[in-house]
């Protein structure tokens, strides 16, 4: 578990607190993501946890621990870190980039070898092609999956992800997010992402922490903050298409009905979300989906009305 514990960030010469008294506690094996206006003091809070700023008032503990008592080189070697333009070594291969940690840490050469395989692998890069390529011979998301696979490299328990989809184009974005979501969740990591972007903090989340001026406005989880955001200016930051976003974390198979007695033109699975079932919906004027399993078993109906009622 992390904690943060009344933190106050001032930086010399500032004259205002970048972060305010900041109570968060964030559950071990969650994803929370950090989201607010520029300079409400996201990427401060996230340098605290691993010492790369010291708070001027309050504590963080890890684990029950004031990192103010451990040991940075040891801290920053237990908390894997992801940042925006990766910050890859440039002259040094993708083998040696995801090796840095291990090296550090003085793994023999084949525990070395066997996780760089296995990390590429878990990134969706080809090893006996990726591993002796430089950084500049690889795409911005390939890079960004090198960056992952380094931060992962000894296994930490505590991820931090400073916008770390920020510099990519928005098709791969989406499906980065998607895979390292999927990765954080299989090897159960402590994630805490800073983003701007509240589809990407609502989709990486297992909670939000919405802050503005160094403080908490909200702390919950996405469902609840688009069911009830705290006040309007949660509201407005969620945006006017607050209902459809919230369809989003909805599963058809938690509003369909008993299957239809006639069977309809396009089906979907339990497991899809409303919003994409809306979509599928309005695209074919359809009054409604039959609800199919993997195996074409008709599990329920799932109408237009289903879908409409469903963020109320
Ligand atoms: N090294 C620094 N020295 C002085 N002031 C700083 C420093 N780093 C950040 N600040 C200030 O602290 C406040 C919070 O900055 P921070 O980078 O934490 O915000 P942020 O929410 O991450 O912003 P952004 O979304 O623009 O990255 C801002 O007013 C910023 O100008």
């Amino acid at each position: 578990m992390i904690r943060l514990d009344k933190v106050t960030k001032n930086y010399e010469g500032s004259g205002r607190h970048a972060v305010d008294g900041l109570d968060l506690i964030i559950e071990t094996g969650t994803t929370v993501a950090l989201i607010g206006p520029s300079g409400c003091g996201k990427t401060t809070t996230m340098r605290m946890i691993n010492r790369l700023e010291t708070p001027t008032a309050g504590r963080v503990l890890v684990n029950d621990r004031d990192v103010a008592a451990t040991d940075p080189k040891e801290l920053r070697r237990s908390i894997g870190y992801v940042i925006q333009q990766v910050g890859l070594f440039p002259h040094m291969t993708i083998e040696r980039n995801v090796a840095t940690v291990p090296r550090l840490l003085g793994w023999d050469k084949a525990r070395t070898d066997r996780r760089i395989d296995e990390l590429l692998e878990l990134v969706g890069l080809d090893p006996s092609i990726m591993r002796r390529r430089l950084p500049h011979e690889l795409s911005g998301g390939q890079r960004q999956r090198v960056g992952f696979a380094r931060a992962l490299a000894a296994d930490p328990a505590i991820m931090l992800m400073d916008e770390p989809f920020g510099a990519i184009d928005p098709i791969t974005r989406v499906r980065l997010q998607d895979e390292f979501r999927q990765i954080l969740k299989k090897v159960s990591k402590t994630v805490v992402i800073v983003t701007h972007d509240i589809d990407e903090a609502i989709k990486m989340g297992d909670r939000i922490a919405i802050m503005r001026d160094g403080r908490l406005l909200q702390y919950d989880t996405p469902e609840a903050i688009l069911a009830r955001p705290a006040n309007e200016f949660v509201e407005s930051f969620l945006g006017p298409d607050r209902a459809i976003k919230r369809l989003r974390l909805i599963a058809v198979a938690s509003v369909m009905a008993p299957p239809a007695p006639q069977a309809s033109a396009v089906s979907i699975k339990p497991d899809a979300s409303l919003h994409d079932a809306l979509a599928l919906i309005l695209a074919g004027d359809l009054p409604g989906l039959d609800v199919r399993a993997e195996s074409g078993e008709t599990m329920g109906y799932l109408s237009r009305g289903a879908v409409l009622s469903a963020h109320r």
